[in-house]
């Protein structure tokens, strides 16, 4: 729909107005900006001469403090009011370059005239004549624009549904206060402007998608009233993006009792956190909380063990192929494999956790274990002596209240045992190696002592025990600080006993698990070799935390409300579990892909969905997404055929050039075929390449290969990269999870390299971070993910040569 001279003039002329109006408020700002910042460095600097301090009297006292408590609420009041000004000023700055990108005119059922609503990444009122010039795309009224085309609408706000027409839908593109595309639209979000927008390169950042949300993505956002959301979408259907406008539209809707700080996003890897970083600030939000499962696992275990992280386990399943290789493989690396495989998924099954509760029941009765109790060299109490107490409490009491009587118990014997210690010749030999400093620290209390008590001590005497007591306290605080964290209790020893034959009757021991996983005997025996090595294997480390938390107290997190969760299907059904009871009382968006669950416990999805069953069907809503919007046509056509159930993945109608396989029979023309193509591919203006490779160590041979023969830098992405820069690099396929590049190579896309049903899903997730170009090199063989598929018409293969002609 072309728009008239005549409204196209209007609406030049509006920005102006509108844009000049913003830039009078910012000046107004500015200004006021500086003198509060120059009021609050006059009261700091001037701080004490405003306090009057007399302590003379009882009195006095208490009017001194009652001054500086008055200085401090008005030094306080000028700084919030100095962070309220600064937030809308850099709100202001944004909005004056773009104010809005919608308008829609909406007459209410009963009116007669019709309002003109533009909307912006946030609110402007014209406070002359109390009107919005711009109003919130988070606003009530503003969901007409993403739900409806032109026609019969309603919205619903606090007080109920509204109804009435909407009679023009209006889509804008402003830049630097001018407008550079605009057109009125029939339908609910225009496909032009959507086009346009995914046209663009792809970023080190996310962008915000606000001007384009669509129809079934505003669901997802405003969505207020599930307990659990759970967002399950094809690679590219904007489930991240939509998340983070969600949490922006969330602390808008309820900006009085929900803050930023309480909404924490788990994220894949740190790589990702730093995509998404800038997302919420540009929508004039603070960030909220972000992490990572495995940061937090760190967090609470990284004391006590050398904990795996979650891609050196990938690493492990992914060397399947490598097995495969006759020359190399012996039965009983095959056997090891498969009974870590084995391992894995069973501690990540909530067949698991229910053992671990049932344990947590049978130790209430019998078989904890705990370290004895030593000073120095000797031994306070012994283990036995500690069963003993533990068990002599009333068995109904839960173990962590049992363990907090323990702990009191334990210091009040340490401190007997310190008194009949103090008398022992190494306490004697301790004093003499005491400090100058501490010497005269004791002659200080002494002769305090004596102006007290009855002068005719024993100086020396006092003075030895004076002594001593400081020797003792140095030597029992590292002692308590451990009996106060629980260090007594023999966690390691507790999880093994899971893992180890029963000895003695009844001990909370192995035999609790009725339905053995295959290759039990291999499991238990590498799981104990583990523990002694201080070593926790990923799969072992949810459980882990889950039996000690069972034992000395769960610690919960009550003061955050919403998790989100990316990359959900990566999640053990152990692992969710472990978050819910962490997080008791916040709501939950979980964000996932079945298609693209890389990691080998997360084949416990086909069965039931253990997001789903977390808060059961009633507080659990599912919204599905099946657009795909980050690759062309052509890439979405291909990299759907190589998941079952692909079929449903709709492309979104942006088109390119169909993806290449380019199949090569040695490692030295694959590379030099690659840096040709990458070459091309800079020339042709793309700004981010990225060479997808398997594995980490696959990733460092690309990268030493290609960086010779190219004319740019090539970087590498490890785990230990905390952001990435545009340009080309190289970078292992699990950390590629939730970014995006204008062009993808598959560094190796082999049958060699992807021949087992469990690397479908990473070659998938590898093909899917293309936005515009997608190109499959492999040596050798294509993999029969893509060569069994109806797209196999798109695949050129054969003289490499003739595709990079
Ligand atoms: N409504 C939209 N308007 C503009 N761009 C969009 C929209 N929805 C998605 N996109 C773009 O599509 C790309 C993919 O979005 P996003 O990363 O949120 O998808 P995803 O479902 O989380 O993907 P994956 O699971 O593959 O990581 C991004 O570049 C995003 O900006």
């Amino acid at each position: 729909m072309s728009l008239t001279d005549q409204a196209k003039a209007a609406e030049k002329q509006r920005v102006q107005k509108v844009t000049e109006q913003i830039a009078v408020k910012i000046a107004e700002l500015e200004e006021q900006v500086g003198l509060v910042q120059s009021d609050v460095v006059e009261i700091r600097k001037h701080y004490w001469d405003e306090v009057t301090m007399d302590m003379s009297t009882a009195e006095d006292a208490v009017e001194s403090i009652a001054s500086m408590r008055q200085q401090s609420e008005v030094l306080s009041e000028r700084e919030r009011t100095h962070r309220q000004a600064a937030k809308t000023l850099s709100k202001l700055r944004r909005l004056v370059q773009s104010p809005y990108f919608g308008r829609i005119d909406f007459i209410e059922r009963g009116e007669r005239e019709e309002e003109a609503v533009y909307l912006g990444i946030s609110s402007f009122l014209d406070e002359e004549v109390g009107q919005y010039l711009i109003y919130d795309w988070r606003a009530p009224i503003s969901s007409l624009y993403y739900d409806f085309a032109p026609g019969e609408v309603q919205f619903t706000t606090p007080n109920g549904t509204v109804e009435g027409e909407m009679v023009l839908k209006r889509q804008f593109v402003i830049r630097d206060r001018h407008i550079t595309l605009m057109f009125d639209t029939g339908v609910t979000i225009g496909d032009e402007l959507l086009k346009q927008v995914l046209s663009r390169s792809s970023d080190v950042h996310m962008k915000t998608i606000v001007a384009t949300i669509q129809k079934e993505q505003n669901r997802i956002i405003r969505n207020d009233s599930a307990h659990m959301l759970i967002v399950q979408g094809a690679a590219g259907s904007g489930k991240t993006s939509a998340a983070l406008q969600r949490v922006a539209y969330l602390l808008y809707k309820h900006r009085d009792k929900l803050s930023s700080d309480q909404m924490v996003l788990f994220s894949p890897n740190p790589l990702f956190n730093h995509y998404v970083s800038t997302v919420l600030p540009e929508l004039g939000e603070e960030n909220m909380q972000q992490t990572t499962y495995q940061a937090y696992l760190e967090h609470r275990l990284g004391e006590m063990f050398e904990v795996e992280d979650s891609f050196t386990q990938l690493e492990f399943v992914l060397t399947r192929g490598s097995l495969d290789d006759a020359s190399e493989r012996t039965p009983e690396m095959i056997e090891a494999y498969e009974a870590r495989l084995s391992g894995i998924y069973y501690k990540s099954s909530t067949s698991f956790l229910a053992v671990i509760e049932a344990y947590k029941k049978q130790l209430e009765q019998m078989g904890m274990l705990f370290n004895p109790i030593k000073f120095r060299d000797k031994e306070v109490l012994s283990a036995a002596r500690l069963v003993e107490r533990f068990y002599s409490y009333d068995t109904a009491t839960r173990l962590p209240n049992r363990l907090e009587l323990m702990k009191e118990w334990i210091v009040e014997q340490l401190e007997l045992f310190a008194k009949l210690e103090i008398e022992e010749a190494w306490v004697d030999e301790e004093i003499e190696l005491l400090s100058s400093d501490e010497y005269h620290r004791a002659h200080i209390k002494l002769r305090k002592m004596e102006e007290v008590i009855d002068s005719s001590f024993d100086d020396y005497e006092q003075e030895r025990h004076m002594l001593a007591r400081t020797v003792m306290k140095e030597h029992v605080k590292p002692v308590r600080s451990a009996v106060k964290q629980l260090k007594f209790v023999d966690m390691i020893g507790l999880y093994g006993q899971l893992f180890r034959k029963s000895e003695g009757a009844g001990a909370g021991d192995r035999e609790l698990i009725a339905e053995k996983p295959r290759y039990w005997t291999d499991i238990c025996g590498r799981t104990l070799e583990e523990l002694a090595q201080a070593r926790l294997p990923y799969e072992d480390a949810t459980p882990f935390l889950y039996l000690l938390e069972a034992v000395c107290g769960f610690q919960t997190n009550g003061a955050v409300r919403h998790v989100i969760i990316d990359e959900a299907q990566d999640y053990s059904p152990f692992q969710l579990a472990y978050l819910k009871r962490l997080f008791p009382r916040c709501r939950m968006t979980a964000l996932g892909d079945l298609n693209q669950a890389i990691y080998s416990h997360a084949s416990a999805y086909s069965e039931i969905d253990p997001i789903a069953a977390l808060y059961g069907p009633e507080q659990t809503e599912v919204i599905r997404l099946f657009r795909s919007y980050r690759s062309t046509r052509e890439i979405v056509e291909f990299t759907r055929g190589i998941v079952p159930g692909g079929d449903a993945i709709e492309p979104f109608t942006r088109a390119g050039s169909k993806p290449r396989v380019i199949q090569t029979s040695d490692r030295g023309s694959l590379h030099s075929l690659q840096a040709a193509e990458i070459t091309r591919l800079l020339e042709e203006g793309y700004a981010s390449i990225a060479i997808i490779t398997k594995t980490a160590s696959e990733a460092e041979l690309a990268h030493q290969a290609l960086t010779p023969l190219l004319r740019v830098p090539l970087g590498r992405v490890t785990k230990h990269s905390p952001t990435f820069e545009s340009g080309v690099l190289v970078i292992p396929s699990y950390l590629a999870k939730g970014v995006e590049f204008d062009a993808v190579l598959i560094y190796d896309g082999s049958h060699h390299q992807y021949g087992h049903e469990n690397e479908r899903k990473l070659f998938y997730t590898a093909c899917t971070r293309a936005m515009h170009e997608l190109y499959i090199f492999a040596l050798g063989d294509p993999c029969h993910f893509i060569t069994g598929q109806p797209q196999d018409t798109y695949v050129l293969t054969d003289s490499a040569e003739d595709v990079i002609s």
